[in-house]
């Protein structure tokens, strides 16, 4: 079974006339580990600016990696930007927020899908346009769409088109980076199933990175929770919702949309509760220039996802 593994990651990036200030780069990912199986899907969760992203482009290749080493079914695969190992290349790709910018306006979207099929594999002409046709009709496209530019489609479609071009190759492993964030609700719950359908039939792993915790528990199943370039909770999904450990964790779940509305009071005290926990834990977490083992243990646990308290429903 295909593994996808990262130790230490780091990247750190260089800061402009950063000796003045005595700090002469940032630590956007800062020390992180992760061990991917193939089949299972995880989630990259945090606030804007905690280095998601930066963690998802360096486990694809596509960032320069400071320190930390990535594996592939064991084979170490760390490599600089546009050197990655053959395996690697076919078995990690990437789908990414803003599918205006990651399709090529000036391709049509048989070009765009048929790409990576004809950068690595060896197919007639006849097999290629058979497999992307394959391809479009498995994110609900049709033939027609073959001529099209990406600007013919709304951004729900353009999303299953990269979606169609990241597994054109048949990877393990797709690091999706907000991939639903900026489409509409219906949509998104759209482009998910198309996600799952497709997990189903290649039996692939997503690391989804997102900064809501309500769309990374429709499908993940272990969590990775980031704060500041590093993890302050990784666990089953269903933990993490249930028995959140870290106050950083239930502030973002606590800031989840549609609550139930018979249970909207308690909700909205308990996140006043956790505001100023969390005010509290992380002023000592900054000034203690930001190392995770500082943490100001948790006070009692609050089951966020869970239900209100007996005498409170
Ligand atoms: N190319 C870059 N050069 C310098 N700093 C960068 C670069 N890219 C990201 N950063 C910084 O690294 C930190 C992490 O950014 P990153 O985009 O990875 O966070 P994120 O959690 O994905 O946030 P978002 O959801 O807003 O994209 C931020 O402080 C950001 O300003």
């Amino acid at each position: 079974m295909a593994s996808l593994e990262i130790k230490d990651l780091k990247v750190h990036y260089p800061i402009e006339g950063g000796f003045l200030a005595g700090k002469k780069s940032h630590a956007a990912v800062d020390g992180i580990s992760l061990f991917l199986e193939e089949g299972k899907n995880y989630g990259l969760v945090g606030e804007s600016g905690s280095g998601k992203s930066t963690a998802g482009r360096a486990i694809v290749g596509l960032e320069r990696i400071t320190a930390g080493r990535i594996f592939y079914e064991g084979a170490d695969v760390t490599a600089t930007i546009g050197k990655r190992k053959a395996a690697h290349k076919r078995n990690v790709q990437m789908i990414f927020q803003d599918s205006s910018a990651s399709l090529n306006p000036k391709k049509q979207i048989g070009q765009i899908v048929s790409e990576p099929l004809h950068n690595f594999e060896k197919l007639s002409r006849q097999e290629e346009k058979k497999r992307v046709l394959e391809l479009l009709e498995m994110v609900g496209l049709q033939e027609d769409a073959l001529r099209k530019y990406p600007h013919e489609f709304n951004g729900g479609q353009r999303q299953r088109i990269a979606l169609a071009r990241a597994v054109a190759l048949r990877p393990k492993f797709v690091v999706a980076d907000e991939p639903v964030s900026v489409l509409d609700l219906s949509v998104q719950a759209q482009v998910l199933n198309y996600m799952k359908r497709i997990q189903e039939e290649y039996k692939l792993s997503y690391l989804f990175i997102s900064h809501d915790l309500g769309v990374v528990k429709q499908i993940c199943d272990e969590l990775a929770i980031m704060y500041r370039g590093r993890f302050v909770e990784y666990g089953d999904r269903q933990d993490i919702y249930l028995n959140p450990q870290h106050i950083y964790t239930k502030r973002l779940l606590s800031a989840i949309p549609n609550v139930d509305p018979t249970k909207r009071d308690w909700h909205k005290r308990l996140r006043r509760e956790i505001e100023s926990e969390y005010k509290q834990s992380m002023e000592s977490f900054l000034a203690t220039d930001g190392r995770v083992g500082d943490l100001i243990p948790l006070s009692e646990t609050h089951r966020i996802a869970g239900e209100p308290p007996k005498g409170e429903r």
